[in-house]
């Protein structure tokens, strides 16, 4: 196993304003009720783990947080802002979220530095010149400099995803959202990729990561958190949810992982 260390930048303290809350947060699909009353804080800096089974509600949550789904019934704030209001403007709470999804992450017909440049100048009117400076050293940090000019297609699925990362950060978001951003990869390229989530909870970005990646979760995320059919059962530090949990749902969800997936 690979021994990774515990993170440096600590999170602000549960008495500040959170970067997200979220306060009863229900939402449904027709008949199918998926999110039944969720309340999460997520605080600057921190590192939050979203666990549970498939189809939990997990990627639900996540796009309820940046107003991809609007919700049904709760409130959504962002650093105290009601966001859920209906009249606050999405693309507006959107410009303040990086988010990273499982796939098609890159604009395939978009250079990587275009791909990654491109909300700084079209969302934030960065002009191009200052965005592409920004875009190249972001990529050079993470080893990419030297495809900034190709095709995403010229990249392998870890350096896309990788890309896909940087390109959330470029705009410096006060939250950045990763909703099973490994899970399409093959398995050795998923290293890569989990060591960028690392470093950069490590330089202190605040994130909730939804992930069936167990290890991670324990070794790097300040918070684990158990979403089971549409409900927070459980959270905490993960050695304490990994090590002893509280709940029979969360011990016989980590039993099941543990006989299946968890390496
Ligand atoms: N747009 C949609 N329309 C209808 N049902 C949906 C929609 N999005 C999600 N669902 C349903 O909501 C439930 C929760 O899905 P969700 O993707 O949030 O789960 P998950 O925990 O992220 O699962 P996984 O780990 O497989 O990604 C599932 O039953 C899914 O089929």
């Amino acid at each position: 196993m690979i021994v990774i260390p515990p993170p440096r930048a600590e999170p602000a303290s549960p008495a500040s304003e959170p970067v997200l809350r979220l306060r009863g947060i229900h939402k449904s699909f027709g008949d199918t009720q998926v999110l039944k009353g969720v309340d999460l804080d997520v605080h600057r800096h921190e590192v939050v783990a979203l666990i549970g089974a498939s189809g939990s509600g997990k990627s639900t949550l996540l796009r309820t947080a940046n107003l991809i789904e609007r919700i049904d019934d709760g409130q959504v704030f962002l650093a105290g802002q009601d966001v859920s209001d209906p009249r606050t403007k999405a693309d507006e709470v959107r410009a303040r979220i990086g988010v990273v999804f499982q796939h098609y992450n890159l604009f395939p017909h978009l250079s990587v530095l275009d791909n990654v440049t491109m909300s700084s100048r079209v969302v934030h009117g960065v002009d191009k010149a200052a965005a592409e400076r920004r875009g190249l050293e972001l990529l050079a940090q993470i080893g990419l400099a030297d495809k900034a000019r190709e095709f995403p297609d010229r990249l392998s699925g870890g350096q896309q995803q990788r890309a896909a990362i940087v390109r959330a950060i470029a705009t410096d978001p006060e939250l950045l959202l990763l909703d099973e951003i490994t899970s399409a990869l093959d398995p050795e390229l998923v290293g890569e990729v989990l060591d960028l989530v690392r470093e950069l909870g490590l330089g202190g970005t605040t994130i909730v990561m939804a992930t069936h990646e167990m290890a991670f979760a324990r070794d790097v995320a300040h918070r684990v958190v158990f979403l089971d059919d549409g409900v927070i059962v459980e959270q905490g530090d993960p050695q304490q949810l990994f090590g002893n949990p509280v709940h029979d749902r969360t011990r016989e969800f980590l039993s099941r992982f543990l006989e299946t997936d968890y390496r």
